[in-house]
């Protein structure tokens, strides 16, 4: 049986002045996951923050802190996000050539390991690792930047995925990433998502409409 959709904001899209605050209200309109873009400069053309921040805002949120991290290399810099307080670290496929391993790594410290697939890289490319993994994200515009429009070839990629994941009958989360907005969230949902990632369409206009923002994004408005 499908789990109901649920809904990761991304702090990405807050108000980085005031991170704290920002995450304990989008927590209280009705966040089921903190997303956290861990962006180095490097694997993406943008740095954003890392395990220190992590960590500060830890206590603003009880709900799972889900750190997308798109960094390479992976493996050493997973420890100190497991200490900084991440309930899910998700790796990039492409970060490096041993996905297996890293999600093996992540899993060693009792966490939920995520993989994600850059708008080019076919479903496929997870065939071997779905003994393995808790997550699959889909990035549905290219990693480094909110804000961006939605590719709709993904939605192809989505429902290969969903398949996938059926046929694993394991418990894994298909989330999508980029671009999620009232349009296209439920373009995703119909083609088999069922962990939606918003920045701008979360975070938009401050946090009075935060609760107003989710239940849009969830169908529930
Ligand atoms: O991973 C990301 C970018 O690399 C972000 O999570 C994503 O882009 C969210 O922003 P928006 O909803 O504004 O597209
Ligand atoms: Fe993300």
């Amino acid at each position: 049986m499908r789990k109901p959709v649920r809904i990761a904001p991304s702090v990405l899209a807050a108000d980085f002045a005031k991170l704290g605050e920002e995450v304990a209200a989008i927590t209280a309109a009705g966040a089921d996951y903190i997303h956290l873009d861990i962006m180095d400069g490097h694997f993406v053309p943008n740095i954003s923050f890392g395990p220190a921040v992590t960590k500060s805002i830890r206590d603003y949120s009880d709900k799972p802190f889900d750190c997308h991290l798109m960094i390479s290399p992976f493996d050493p810099f997973v420890e100190e996000f497991v200490d900084a307080g991440a309930d899910i670290i998700t790796l990039h496929q492409e970060s490096g050539p041993h996905a297996h391993r890293s999600l093996q790594l992540v899993k060693s410290h009792g966490l939920k390991a995520g993989i994600s697939l850059n708008p080019a890289t076919p479903a496929s490319t997870l065939e071997h690792v779905m003994d393995e993994v808790d997550l699959i994200l889909v990035m549905s515009v290219n990693p480094g930047f909110g804000g961006q429009k939605f590719i709709a070839s993904q939605l192809d990629k989505i429902r290969t995925l969903r398949s996938m994941i059926d046929a694993s009958g394991r418990d894994i989360d298909l989330q999508v990433d980029g671009g999620i907005n009232a349009e296209t969230a439920p373009l995703v949902i119909e083609a088999g998502a069922d962990l939606l990632v918003a920045g701008s369409a979360a975070f938009k206009g401050g946090p009075s409409q935060y609760a107003e923002n989710i239940n849009l994004l969830l169908g529930r408005a």
